[in-house]
């Protein structure tokens, strides 16, 4: 009888785990969003913006929502560890990609990435948050900017590939009418991982998401 009542008080209590990939270029802001959930969540705070320096690797945080365990992965966005954030995807059931809203010159190169995350085979099912941080800065581009300029940056791409040869590689296998479709879906939120502003709400959006598509484990 113990372990009959024990076994049903473990069903009815046990939380699923999901996995949340942090990605984005170098200096981002990745890091201090995740050290901010973390001080958000959890009894033990994060680190403080001021303790963080470029990551090598990756760093990881676990926060425990109502039946629900978010594990977070932030990877390394320097150019030279970009190229193992691909090992990751298999595993994940949420993509965060932060974009430094506040960096105009380093927009196009986070959109290369950003595109390149989007045509991801591997992940092409999988909820993708667009976080536009550093929305405390005065000149930070605003959530509407940003999804705005990523537009104009793909037409100009679209364009540029029509007059070259290289169209029909654009996206790998990737259908161009799937790729419309995840861009015109896609979610963009605006944050400051520095003073936590939006960061409840993005941790919001990934709990509903997780639970409603639940990949289907192969
Ligand atoms: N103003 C402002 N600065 C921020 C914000 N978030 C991060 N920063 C600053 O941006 C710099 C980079 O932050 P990190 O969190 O280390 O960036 P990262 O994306 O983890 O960078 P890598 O680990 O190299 O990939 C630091 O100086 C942060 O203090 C923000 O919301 N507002
Ligand atoms: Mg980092």
């Amino acid at each position: 009888m113990y372990h009959l009542l024990k076994g049903l008080h473990e069903y009815l209590t046990r939380k699923e785990e999901f996995t949340v990939l942090i990605i984005g270029l170098d200096g981002a802001g990745k890091t201090t969003f995740l050290e901010k959930i973390k001080t958000l969540y959890n009894d033990v705070p994060g680190l403080s913006p001021d303790k963080i320096g470029p990551t090598v690797g990756q760093n990881t945080g676990k926060i425990t929502l109502p039946s629900t365990i978010l594990q977070f992965w932030d990877l390394g966005g320097q150019r030279g560890i970009r190229n193992i954030w691909h090992r990751y995807y298999d595993d994940c059931h949420a993509v965060v990609f932060v974009i430094d809203a506040d960096d105009r010159e380093r927009l196009s190169e986070g959109w290369e990435v950003f595109d390149a995350v989007l045509s991801a085979p591997q992940i092409l099912g999988v909820p993708l948050l667009l976080l536009a941080n550093k929305q405390d800065s005065p000149q930070s581009l605003s959530v509407e900017e940003i999804r705005n300029d990523y537009e104009d940056w793909h037409q100009r791409k679209m364009s540029s590939m029509r007059r070259s040869s290289f169209h029909a590689n654009y996206g790998g296998d990737l259908d161009a009418s799937v790729r419309r479709e995840r861009i015109a879906s896609l979610d963009v939120m605006g944050i400051s991982a520095i003073e936590g502003t939006g960061v409840r709400e993005a941790v919001d959006w990934l709990f509903l998401r997780v639970q409603n598509s639940r990949r289907v484990e192969s």
